[in-house]
């Protein structure tokens, strides 16, 4: 989609070279000489401009009383101020206000470039937060957790009446599957902030730095590789939520400064002086015991007690096995609409099956459980070929798994290691990606007698991942 980008200047000379640069460059251009035209053009719903160049100083106003005007309407959209008059309390005024940057004329063409592209990645990402968000609040109410177990009524009664209320933050845990990222929807989706991003980051997905700047943003120069300025998660967040998904895994010095802003209401980018305020809500999951987290000192006790506003715990599948009768046929359907397929009927031998099965990998194991019979579905019955093998069934309803299947992964043979490093693992569920992965490096550590280089170079990956996963995964 061709971006619109609306130049605010009254001076016509460099109105016109603006407009005709960057169309050049296949940008749609609009040109406002004063406030009254450039109102004019904002009013237009159809042609939203992504960005806007302004003038500080305009015949009939300032470019900043206009952004403090419209800024309510236009949250998708990012202002560059250029100015020949600009001072301190202008730029200052400038980026309270939420503008993107603020150049001072004249300007070298290739920096106010890299502002633009910038500007118009960051318009872009808060596009389609907000999208997302218009099409998501349709699809979450409290009854998309499904479940009438009495366990499942207690949580959705719990969602409905949170969504009701101003709070700061809550913590959400529970076994990987069983909806904390669904439950965070729900909530956000119907609260007073639906309207706002919602804005979710897992912090086990980054290493350290990279999730710093993530979160705080940086200035241009803030640090090798920050070439413009950036707009952090939290910042993107303002006056929505923000989901911090394995909220455990974040280090412990980050936690102090996600500690500073939710007491400050304050941020700082990395490498600016300057303080913006932010309004977020926190939601943090995690499947770790935040609280042995903190008496083992991998987790800070003030942000605990600082994010423990609620504590909504969610039941895994094998503590309310007879929500599988709505389940079940919620997640056919939604597969045969999505597959074209007409899945009708479970046998009772398949039901019985699915009942007796302890999904350690909880909903989200059963969706891909459903989601491959169904699209393998050749007829209305659902093939049980496909469902849990009775090995993995206990009696009892609970986990003891017996590996159904197992995957041979072969490192690959070196010079300096001629052994074949013999990696079995379950495929059953009972073992995630992420215990495969440090079961993986904690081997080839052990035989490469701890030589990082060598284990990265095996693994054909840098030194740098592999340090990030001895550190995620306490492999030292
Ligand atoms: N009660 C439920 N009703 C309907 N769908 C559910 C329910 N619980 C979970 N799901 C679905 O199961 C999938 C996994 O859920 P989700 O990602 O929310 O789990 P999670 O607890 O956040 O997992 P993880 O800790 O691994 O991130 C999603 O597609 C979610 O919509």
């Amino acid at each position: 989609m061709t971006e619109t980008i609306l130049i605010i200047e009254d001076e016509p000379l460099l109105g016109q070279e603006l407009q005709r640069y960057y169309a050049d460059l296949g940008y749609e251009t609009l040109w406002a000489a004063d406030c009254r035209q450039a109102r004019t053009i904002l009013s237009d719903q159809e042609n939203r401009p992504a960005l806007i160049l302004s003038d500080l100083s305009l015949p009939d106003g300032t470019g900043l009383d206009l952004l403090e005007e419209t800024r309510g309407n236009l949250s998708d959209c990012e202002w560059v101020f250029l100015t020949g008059y600009g001072e301190v309390p202008d730029s200052v005024r400038a980026l309270r206000l939420g503008a993107f940057d603020f150049l001072t004329k004249p300007c070298v063409q290739e920096q106010l470039d890299m502002v633009v592209r910038s500007a118009l990645r960051s318009a872009q990402a808060q596009r389609r937060i907000l999208t997302d968000s218009v099409n998501a609040g349709r699809r979450y109410s409290p009854e998309s957790f499904i479940g009438n177990s009495k366990v499942s009524r207690q949580t959705t009664n719990m969602l409905r009446q949170l969504s009701q209320v101003p709070y700061s933050a809550l913590i959400l845990t529970g076994e990987t599957g069983t909806g904390k990222g669904l439950a965070t929807r729900i909530l956000h989706y119907n609260s007073d902030r639906a309207k706002e991003p919602l804005v979710e980051l897992n912090c086990a997905a980054l290493p350290k730095d990279l999730l710093e700047s993530e979160l705080f943003g940086h200035e241009a120069g803030a640090f090798t590789g920050a070439k413009s300025r950036h707009r952090g998660l939290i910042e993107q967040a303002h006056k929505g939520t923000l989901f911090l998904d394995e909220i455990g895994e974040m280090p412990l010095d980050l936690q102090a400064k996600l500690l500073k802003v939710l007491e400050d209401r304050k941020l700082r980018r990395l490498g600016s002086e300057q303080e913006l305020s932010v309004d977020i809500r926190i939601i943090a999951a995690t499947h770790r015991n935040l609280q042995d987290e903190v008496k083992n000192g991998h987790f800070r006790s003030d942000l605990y007690y600082r994010l423990s506003v609620f504590e909504l715990r969610l039941p895994s599948l094998r503590e309310r096995l007879e929500d599988l009768d709505d389940l079940v046929p919620a997640l056919i359907a939604e597969f045969n609409c999505l597959a074209g397929k007409k899945v009708t009927q479970v046998s009772p031998r398949a039901w019985q099956r699915l009942k007796r099965y302890a999904w350690p990998g909880n909903v989200r194991e059963l969706r891909n459980v459903l989601e491959r019979s169904v699209i393998l579905s050749l007829s209305h019955q659902l093939p049980e070929q496909w469902l849990p093998g009775a090995d993995a069934v206990v009696e009892s309803g609970f986990a003891e798994t017996n590996p159904r299947t197992v995957e041979q992964v072969e490192a690959p043979q070196t010079a300096a290691e001629q052994s074949k490093l013999d990696l079995q693992f379950p495929i059953d569920g009972s073992m995630g990606l992420e215990e495969m992965e440090s079961e993986i490096v904690r081997k080839m550590l052990a035989t490469c007698n701890g030589n990082v280089m060598e284990v990265a170079r095996i693994l054909k990956t840098t030194r740098e991942k592999i340090r990030y996963r001895i550190e995620k995964y306490h492999l030292r």
